[in-house]
């Protein structure tokens, strides 16, 4: 693999160790999006895509997002871009508050988080060479052809592409697998500090998944680099996230090391969703039944625990009452679900 010249990413800008410290702080965040009808289109329901996510991640490690289908994970990204505006809630990225007066602008924002999408096929242009593709950004930000250019054969040897050999092909003459390490090369071309990952290996080869995600592990060791990793692959989460971040529809259901996730599980959900996940082990302990059916209407979200229409273990506290994330353990690892609360009135609450 290529050594990348000193002087690039700025030496400054890293994350590397030290004591944690957050890059990136999400508070209340919510996005409804509005459904119209009738011939005057006027706004006739919600979809609560979004519902009041808060969640830390700290420089240098990778936060893992998983649930289902349509529980917002991609919502959230998109938030965090800016590349739609937050019904309501509070963004701070290295300190500053995002589009906010004395903070960070959106457009400063966008240059620091960059995101890498499932489909590499498309978000690529089908009619310029890769290494031209790669260079756009720095290009467009003002670096000279010559220093873009020189940049993108870099970050093709760094993400594993001979730039003599692939830099002049256009994104038709690639495998999937390649044209998703230059989508990460276009990425780190603008020398982010935070990079989202969504769904961004789902859609290759086992094989190439696990040289792409290796090559991911490489890239944010040596470039001290911050990562969100969304994923309905609960696997591959558990191997490259530091932390998991569980989703149900619209809301953090539960977060924590990864370890303690996948060893100890806290809410029900999430106990689910790893019950419906293939085992190479047959001895493996399942307490939870897998997760079935569909999740509710979005629009119309069950009261209380969201999850209770679902939950084996669910008692009238559930629907009355909405839990809060909450600690009975250690303070890292949150579950919002009233059996974790000892005073709930939940029969199977904790005792202490
Ligand atoms: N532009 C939009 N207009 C209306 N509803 C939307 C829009 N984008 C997303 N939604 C809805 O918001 C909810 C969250 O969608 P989102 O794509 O964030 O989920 P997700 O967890 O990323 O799902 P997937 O894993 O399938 O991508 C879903 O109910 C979806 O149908």
């Amino acid at each position: 693999m290529n050594q990348l010249s000193t002087n690039w990413p700025p030496s400054d800008s890293r994350d590397r160790g030290g004591p944690a410290q957050p890059l990136l702080t999400v508070n209340v965040l919510r996005k409804y999006f509005p459904i119209r009808g009738g011939a005057l289109g006027r706004v006739r329901a919600k979809v609560h895509a979004v519902d009041g996510v808060s969640f830390t991640v700290q420089k240098g490690e990778t936060l893992g997002i998983v649930g289902e289908s349509g529980c917002g994970k991609s919502t959230v990204a998109r938030l965090l871009m800016r590349l739609m505006a937050p019904d309501g809630g509070e963004q701070i990225f290295d300190g500053d508050e995002v589009a906010a007066q004395g903070g960070i602008s959106v457009r400063d924002l966008r240059r620091q988080v960059q995101m890498v999408f499932q489909d590499s096929a498309s978000s690529l242009n089908p009619r310029m060479p890769v290494q031209g593709s790669v260079a756009f950004g720095p290009m467009a930000l003002g670096k000279p052809k010559a220093e873009a250019m020189a940049l993108a054969r870099e970050l093709l040897g760094k993400v594993g592409l001979n730039p003599v050999l692939f830099g002049g092909r256009y994104p038709h003459e690639l495998s999937g697998g390649q044209k998703q390490r230059v989508n990460i090369a276009r990425a780190l071309a603008l020398s982010p500090r935070l990079l989202i990952l969504d769904e961004a290996v789902s859609a290759l080869d086992k094989s190439v998944e696990a040289q792409v995600l290796n090559l991911l592990q490489l890239l944010k060791r040596d470039m001290g680099l911050t990562y969100l990793f969304i994923s309905h692959d609960l696997g591959v989460v558990r191997w490259i996230s530091d932390r998991v971040m569980v989703m149900y529809l619209g809301e953090v259901v539960e977060i924590g090391p990864s370890e303690q996730i996948y060893a100890d599980a806290k809410h029900p959900y999430t106990r689910a969703l790893l019950a419906s996940k293939p085992s190479m082990n047959p001895d493996e302990r399942r307490e939870e039944p897998p997760v079935t059916g569909d999740p509710p209407n979005p629009v119309n979200p069950p009261a209380g625990c969201r999850f209770h229409t679902r939950c084996p273990h669910a008692e009238a506290v559930c629907s009355a009452r909405a839990p809060q994330l909450g600690s009975n353990g250690a303070a890292a690892h949150l579950a919002a679900c009233h059996m974790q609360e000892p005073a709930s009135g939940h029969s199977g609450a904790v005792r202490h």
